[in-house]
């Protein structure tokens, strides 16, 4: 029987884990939390993260990372960023321990602070190439809130390899939630990683009362920028007119279930970003990933004019007023 093992149960992972486990695979969440694995595990929640949610009864959870990933066919990894490298260290270890090889999938959207590298990038530093047949993301418009309710949803599964690509879709596959596969694995990555940038920025622009015309013109120009840094950095331009691209940006930038969107908005309704950080309580990957981007792009001189105003807002503690002013009044020039 198929065997997948999902490493990190915050509300993604277990919202993958629970859409796994429903269609009837075998299917071992890993958490770092003793606590919650006991939870998921007799009361089938996971009331932090997925607060009103029952996890399918069959879905197992452990602290064991070597009960989850033994035998597994797909691994999937779905922790924060910054919490890769560690992930991919002990899941080499173990794999080397084991002896045993999988389809490395994860679900993660960021750019490592510092080196700006994608989440395949880091796994591919960490893990020896016998640990793994294949390296792929999941990428796209899906909140875990809405997945975990069986509402309509379309994600991407990207890899180089198409038949690694396609065994993941089969086992996410079900009536409400429809994978499609994607060769292009880096722009995939980026699509996800930096529409969180404009996320936050729309959620900044409704904190401050504006309408959604200002929305539209924020995703619109904001996916100019996702593409302009997506190609310089080798992904396809078609990719960001796809699920990875201007879905992921529609959703996450119109809907108030984004951490990105609830910090964008709360910003601009005046808090701080060290106490959105504090009221989260969940990741909001596209901080750390603004700070990513504006670096690269002053390595690579872009032009990338909305990402550089959300970066003077979070880094700088710039006046968001005054930088949504200072953008509408650049200098007049073609849409193209
Ligand atoms: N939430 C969503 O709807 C979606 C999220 N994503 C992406 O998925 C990724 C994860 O997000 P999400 O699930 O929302 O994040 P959450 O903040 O909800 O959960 C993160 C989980 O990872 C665990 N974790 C963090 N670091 C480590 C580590 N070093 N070792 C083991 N476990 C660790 C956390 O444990 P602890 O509880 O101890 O902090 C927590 O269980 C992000 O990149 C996000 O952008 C993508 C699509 C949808
Ligand atoms: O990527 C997501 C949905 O596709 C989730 O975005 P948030 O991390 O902003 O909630």
């Amino acid at each position: 029987m198929t065997k997948i093992a999902v490493l990190g149960a915050g509300s993604w992972g277990s919202a993958l884990a629970n859409r796994i486990a429903s269609n009837g695979f075998s299917t071992v969440l890993w958490s770092h939390r003793a606590e919650q694995v006991e939870e998921i595990n007799q009361a089938h929640t996971n009331v932090h993260y997925l607060p009103g949610t029952q996890l399918h009864q069959d879905l197992l959870a452990t602290v064991d990372l070597k009960v989850a990933v033994d035998n597994a066919d797909i691994i999937l990894v779905v922790v924060p960023t910054k919490g890769i490298r560690e992930v991919a260290q002990k899941l080499n270890k173990m794999l080397l321990d084991l002896q045993h090889s999988a389809i490395v999938v994860h679900a993660t959207k960021g750019l490592e602070a510092g080196s700006h590298k994608r989440i395949s990038e880091m796994l591919l530093e960490e893990m020896e190439a016998k640990t793994y047949t294949a390296i792929a993301a999941i990428s796209g418009p899906s909140h875990a809130e809405d997945v975990v309710k069986d509402d309509l949803t379309a994600v991407s599964v990207a890899s180089p390899d198409l038949k690694a690509a396609q065994a993941i879709q089969a086992v996410l596959a079900s009536p409400t939630f429809r994978p499609y596969t994607n060769q292009d694995l880096l722009g995939s990555e980026l699509g996800g990683a930096l529409k969180n940038i404009i996320a936050i920025g729309s959620g900044m622009l409704v904190g401050l009362g504006y309408g959604v015309n200002a929305q539209a013109a924020l995703l619109t120009r904001g996916l100019v920028e996702l593409r302009r840094v997506g190609v310089a950095m080798g992904a396809q331009a078609e990719t960001f007119l796809g699920l990875a691209g201007i879905g992921d940006l529609i959703v996450t930038g119109m809907s108030a279930n984004s951490r990105n969107y609830r910090a964008g908005f709360a910003l601009g309704q005046g808090q701080s970003l060290p106490e959105v950080k504090a009221q989260m309580g969940m990741v909001i990957e596209g901080v750390n990933t603004t700070k990513a981007v504006f670096e690269y792009a002053q390595q690579f001189d872009l032009e990338i004019p909305i990402t550089q105003a959300i970066y003077q807002v979070l880094y700088q503690q710039a006046d968001i007023r005054a930088e949504i002013e200072a953008l509408m009044t650049r200098p007049l020039k073609s849409e193209n």
